[in-house]
């Protein structure tokens, strides 16, 4: 398979499809064991013109974090209960080690990556989740200010951005990092969405054997989760999919970061993980 940049230089992509700028999530469960190749396949995009965008997660270091440091955390549907403890652990390993360790990534590929929390510049404004009684201070972003990310697009950077709100006050939120890049897809009006997870995609099981959906429906996945076929993680991802693909957000496609070249040949329209799209 040739890279996006190759296929560039052969004039085989369109130009609007060169200019892109689409929003890349990259989950907590796939960072440790993302390639190299995969740092470069992106540099290779954003060298071809088009323009990333990443939000990520990173519960796992989160969990592992709060465990060494003996504060308890349980998650209810999905969300980690945040309290200002768990909040400052929370934003220490997204803001701090887990957005510098993607930033690097890319820049020993040769790459150019800026980092930013929702924090800077009120990049991410929350308000607290309906059940904020139950789950502390999770949030849930009522405003992106998508002129801070293209600032940093402009000046040649891959925005890389970690979850936290902020609201008026200058209360922190912990947001779920499938929602936020949900709403960053939303706010700055991409066209794409891509998930990048350690599966390869919505998985179902058929005549006892797993299958992975090419595509799926808005009414499939209201299925799936009342069956308890899309459970735990998979839940805020199809959530933040459904929600984003009303707006100007055309698909949403789940892939497994280990697949080679896998952002490449999502941009190029090929068929791999699974597509959420509108209708
Ligand atoms: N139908 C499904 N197909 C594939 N994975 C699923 C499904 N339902 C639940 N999952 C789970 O979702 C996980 C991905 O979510 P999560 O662990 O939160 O990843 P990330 O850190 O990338 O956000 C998978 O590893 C799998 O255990
Ligand atoms: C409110 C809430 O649950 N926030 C998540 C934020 C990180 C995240 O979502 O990371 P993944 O993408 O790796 O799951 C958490 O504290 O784990």
């Amino acid at each position: 398979m040739r890279t996006i940049l190759e296929s560039h230089e052969a004039g085989e992509l369109q130009a609007d499809t060169v200019q892109e700028s689409f929003v890349m999530k990259c989950g907590g469960s796939t960072l440790a064991a993302l390639p190299d190749s995969f740092f470069h396949d992106l540099r290779q995009l954003q060298q071809s013109g088009m323009q990333p965008v990443i939000v990520h997660g990173g519960g796992p270091a989160i969990s592992d974090n709060l465990a060494k440091l003996g504060i308890e955390s349980e998650f209810v549907h999905g969300l980690r209960k945040t309290t200002e403890d768990v909040l400052d652990v929370v934003e220490m390993v997204l803001s701090g080690s887990i957005n510098k360790q993607i930033v690097r990534r890319i820049q020993n590929v040769g790459g150019r990556a800026w980092g930013l929390s929702g924090v800077d510049g009120s990049l991410i404004q929350a308000k607290p989740v309906a059940n904020s009684a139950e789950v502390g201070f999770v949030g849930e972003v009522t405003h992106v200010e998508a002129n801070i990310i293209q600032g940093v697009q402009d000046m040649g950077y891959i925005p890389v951005i970690a979850p936290i709100g902020i609201d008026l006050s200058g209360q922190r939120y912990n947001i779920n990092a499938d929602t936020a890049a949900g709403a960053v897809a939303s706010h700055l009006g991409v066209r794409r969405m891509i998930v990048v997870t350690d599966v390869p995609g919505i998985m179902k099981s058929v005549n006892g054997e797993k299958v992975v959906l090419s595509s799926v429906t808005v009414q499939e996945i209201d299925d799936m989760i009342e069956t308890g076929e899309i459970y735990g993680g998979m839940i805020p991802k199809v959530r933040a999919a459904m929600s984003c693909i009303h707006g100007e957000v055309q698909e949403v496609v789940i892939v497994d970061g280990s697949e080679p070249q896998v952002l490449s040949r999502v941009m190029q329209g090929e068929i791999i993980g699974t597509r959420i799209a509108r209708g």
